[in-house]
């Protein structure tokens, strides 16, 4: 299935002389003459990524079920946009409502990181939840209301200066390929600048108006190809959660890229690959047997494996610590020390 048969725009050419003329306008000026980048706000994956997300990718981002898949892609999401950006995500999974409650307690948890004061924890996304979903007998509002809990003032704030910046679509069997790349054009339009952007979870989009679209490999290849050229055409970052096949997903089993659901395109189509599975799962049963605390700590820790990286090193295992009860990871990484179950199998 060509790509050209579902795009309604033309083909851009360019001749390389017209390029090299606008790099050389751009640094006269002052400017970044190559793709923007985005930054993911962990230290360590922006290492191995050369400063960030590029416009024009589409990152995969898969793992088991509950590993943090939507946790940690909304934080990359709030990442850009407390760094300036733009993001549009495309929610299929969780409400709008959900989503931002997450993002005030990975707020509250981020101010009282600050003040390091362990006497005094954050308030987390459960409580958050109880106070914007009950009444407010006095009426006075959200900033009256955020006051109750440990840090929610601070944590509104913060989601305040960003508020604008970061926009959330809750996705439903009209959010089609098409809408989605519309609403993305819509922003950059708006904005002025091209967003990074968050589909969640890339086998929920609805496809129509293709043959042979009851076939979960036809659609998921038609939806792949599309978001590519999506982040392609309009010079964003895409990143895309992709549900993993089930059956391939046997106890002991590693979840890597070919396990990913309906499509080799996905692997070939996505420029980097992200699959996060908690520690406890993957690491090699020599580090569990002698430490009886250990599958205690390792549970607490999610490696991202990066299984593509087209343009940079790939072979990076990095790790993060849950901090689930305020929607989030610690932002600081690390690289994963111990011996981690089979070997690496899909290269870029
Ligand atoms: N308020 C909370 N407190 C503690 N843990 C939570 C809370 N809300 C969600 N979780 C847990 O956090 C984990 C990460 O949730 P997230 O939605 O990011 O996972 P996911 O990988 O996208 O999940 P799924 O496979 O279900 O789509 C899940 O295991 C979930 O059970």
């Amino acid at each position: 299935m060509s790509r050209a048969r579902h795009s309604e725009r033309p083909d851009r050419h360019r001749s390389v002389r017209s390029f090299l003329d606008d790099t050389d306008e751009a640094l006269r000026m002052g400017a970044r003459p190559g793709a923007r980048v985005w930054p993911t706000g962990f230290d360590l994956l922006d290492t191995t990524f050369g400063g960030g997300l590029r416009s024009g990718e589409l990152v995969l981002l898969a793992g088991t079920e509950g590993a943090g898949k939507t946790t940690f892609a909304m934080q990359l999401m709030r990442n850009a946009v407390v760094a300036g950006r733009h993001a549009v995500v495309f929610s299929f999974e969780l409400t709008a409502a959900s989503l931002i409650q997450r993002l005030l307690g990975l707020e509250a948890a981020t101010a009282a990181d600050r003040l390091d004061d362990p006497m005094n924890p954050a308030a987390d996304v459960r409580q958050f939840r109880a106070v914007l979903e009950a009444e407010d007998p006095d009426r006075r509002g959200l900033g009256s209301a955020m006051r109750a809990l440990p840090y929610g003032v601070d944590a509104l704030m913060t989601i305040e200066a960003y508020s604008d910046r970061l926009h959330i679509v809750e996705g439903n069997r009209m959010t089609t390929i098409g809408q989605i790349a519309s609403t993305v054009a819509a922003v950059a339009d708006e904005t002025g600048e091209p967003p990074i952007v968050l589909v969640d979870y890339l086998q929920k989009i609805p496809v129509d108006g293709i043959e042979g679209t009851s076939d979960e490999t036809t659609r998921v290849t038609f939806v792949t190809e599309t978001l590519k050229e999506l982040a392609m055409e309009l010079e964003c970052p895409v990143v895309a959660i992709s549900a993993a096949d089930r059956e391939s997903l046997g106890a002991g089993h590693r979840m890597r890229t070919r396990d990913l659901r309906g499509s080799s395109a996905l692997a070939y189509e996505a420029d980097i690959v992200l699959i996060l599975q908690t520690k406890e799962n993957i690491v090699a049963r020599e580090h569990l047997t002698y430490d009886l605390n250990a599958a205690k700590v390792f549970r607490r820790w999610v490696v991202i494996s990066v299984e593509k990286n087209r343009f940079g090193g790939g072979q990076v295992e990095l790790e993060v610590q849950k901090d689930f009860e305020h929607g989030r990871y610690v932002p600081k990484a690390r690289v994963v020390a111990e011996r981690l179950i089979e070997e690496r199998v899909f290269t870029s």
